[in-house]
């Protein structure tokens, strides 16, 4: 391997050091780039009454400014444990941010802290005090209006400039050495960070690549270590995520680098290291914002195409008999409701009608005892979706009683039920609920779909469905009696017990094993 040993790198003009030929790479320079320690302030953060959002805000600003962030440190409202902690990072890092503890009231010390990091003395800064002067309309040094205008002696005030409106900002951000004192409120912590994104910019971008497995953590890790050792002087960060959560990954990894080339190398690398059936290729993050599109002949083969055209054509009838508003999605967190669901928002966006809570309606019949990862899912689908989920409690029978007389305009119940469930052998495509029922149309989209159908449906879609259905779960009652499908139980390589996911299950018919 050649070494050039002359000269600076290009990119990195402050230390001297090599580079390794085959990828221009510097030794470390992941390592070098400018980095930051962030310094949250406040008593109420840690007793946990205030729930710290500025790291997270300050710290993905600087990564996408090119940023190495190093530390996070809080810290309560203690000039002596601030001005320590300030000391160290100032000397450890090129950049320090704080935030919080600069109003008016006896717990704000954190500019006394940092004068005393600095060896310096706080005095009324001339402008500050004009500016505070002019805001407040009060002229007395010592009141609390004016307490905002006292600032460590070498203070220099940086004023930002609205990038949207282009006007200057009334306050300045504080800057002491390499200081940056921010508010804690967070809208104005941001304002400011946005007004004055050059004074921490660096002519870095860190390049990053992800690759999703569906593997565990212990099984990618022997390949991982030896993508580290193989790139270690390359200046490559890897990181190894597990997601307990999705339903089509297990771990996600994160390669990152100031040089795109180590990146691609890593990739590459890892791609052909790691089991090539658990890579996921093209997962799609956001299967709703589509909006049907994904919903398309080349998708699906043709027999489930057939279904799923049909389907939508149900759903169009239901649209022009109905007004959105007289509809509603009869959701439990199922897997056929989850199906109907994502179908039922492709046909209202195919229709042109917005989706919003009043066009987009779902009815929760919720028993006494729900499978927690079932309402989780719930709850992350209205968030996903945006519908509105009206939930009615007790008997079914009731709770639709309940909601003919609450919710009057709700005319049509749009089911996931399929042919092969208990008592559904007959049922139409609109078929109006028995007369010993309060009297809904049941719109059944999916009769003729198969428990197979379903599954492919999903996971070619990436929809994201409740987790129990990847623990051996494939139909879902309530909590007390609800079980594993036994069919599903297997034993791993290591020998102990486990349950498959619920689309593996062989035969279809079987998928009602586990309830009681
Ligand atoms: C909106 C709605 C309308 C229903 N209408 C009827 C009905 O008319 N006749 C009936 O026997 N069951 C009716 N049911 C009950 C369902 O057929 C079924 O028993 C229930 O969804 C429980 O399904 P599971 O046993 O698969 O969990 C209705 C359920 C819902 C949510
Ligand atoms: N408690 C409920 N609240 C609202 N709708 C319901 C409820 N129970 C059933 N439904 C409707 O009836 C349909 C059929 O119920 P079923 O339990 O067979 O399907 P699922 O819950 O979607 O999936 P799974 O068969 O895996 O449990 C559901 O898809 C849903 O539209
Ligand atoms: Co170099
Ligand atoms: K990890
Ligand atoms: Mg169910």
């Amino acid at each position: 391997m050649r070494i050039i040993t002359t000269g600076l790198c290009e990119k990195f003009t402050k230390t001297k050091h090599l580079c390794l030929n085959r990828l221009h790479t510097c030794v470390n320079h992941y390592n070098m780039s400018r980095t930051a320690g962030i310094l949250i302030i406040g008593d109420e953060i840690l007793k946990g009454q205030t729930q710290d959002t500025n790291s997270v805000y300050l710290s993905q600003s600087l990564h996408k400014l090119g940023v190495n962030v190093r530390k996070i440190s809080v810290i309560g409202d203690n000039v002596d444990e601030i001005a320590v902690e300030v000391r160290k990072f100032s000397s450890d890092y090129d950049m320090v941010l704080t935030s919080g503890g600069i109003g008016p009231t006896h717990d704000d010390v954190t500019l006394e802290g940092v004068a005393r990091a600095c060896d310096v003395t706080i005095h009324p800064h001339p402008t500050l005090v004009e500016l505070c002067e002019k805001y407040f309309g009060v002229k007395d040094l010592n009141s609390p209006q004016l307490k905002l205008a006292h600032v460590p002696e070498t203070s220099q005030l940086h004023f930002g400039v609205d990038p949207v409106k282009k006007e200057k900002l009334k306050f300045p951000l504080i800057a002491v050495n390499n200081i940056y004192v921010f508010p804690g409120i967070p809208v104005l912590l941001q304002r400011l960070f946005t007004s004055l994104q050059h004074l921490f910019k660096t002519e870095d971008k860190f390049s990053t690549k992800e690759i999703l497995v569906n593997c565990l953590e212990t099984e990618i890790a022997e390949v991982l270590q030896n993508c580290v050792d193989e790139f270690k002087h390359a200046g490559l960060n890897i990181g190894s995520y597990p997601d307990w959560s999705n339903n089509y990954y297990k771990v996600r990894i994160v390669l990152e680098s100031l040089n795109h080339e180590v990146v691609d190398a890593a990739t590459q690398y890892l791609h052909m290291r790691l089991p090539s059936d658990r890579i996921l290729l093209n997962y799609v993050l956001d299967p709703v914002s589509l909006n049907g599109g994904d919903i398309n002949a080349t998708n699906f083969q043709s027999m489930l195409w057939h279904k799923v055209k049909s389907s939508l054509e149900v759903l169009e009838e239901t649209l022009r008999k109905y007004e959105p508003h007289e509809i509603c999605v009869g959701f439990n967190g199922g897997k056929d409701c989850t199906a109907l669901l994502h179908l039922y928002h492709a046909a209202l966006c195919r229709a042109g009608i917005e989706i919003n809570p009043t066009n987009f309606k779902a009815l929760y019949i919720k028993d006494k005892y729900p499978f927690e990862e079932v309402e989780q899912f719930m709850e992350s689908s209205v968030i996903r979706y945006k519908f509105h989920l009206t939930t009615m409690t007790g008997d079914m029978k009731q709770a639709l009683e309940a909601l003919k007389r609450d919710h009057p305009s709700i005319k049509a119940v749009v089911m996931g039920t399929r042919c092969s469930d208990p008592h559904s052998m007959d049922l139409s495509s609109f078929t109006m609920t028995d007369s010993d029922w309060p009297r809904f149309m049941r719109v059944n989209p999916l009769l003729h779909w198969t428990y197979h159908d379903v599954w492919k449906f999903m996971r070619k879609l990436y929809l994201p469905y409740c987790v129990l259905y990847d623990k051996g779960y494939t139909s879902l009652g309530s909590r007390d009696k609800t079980e594993r499908n036994k069919k599903l139980l297997t034993t791993n390589i290591h020998g102990s017990s486990m349950y498959l996911p619920a689309y593996t299950l062989q035969d279809g018919d079987l998928e009602r094993n586990g309830r009681l």
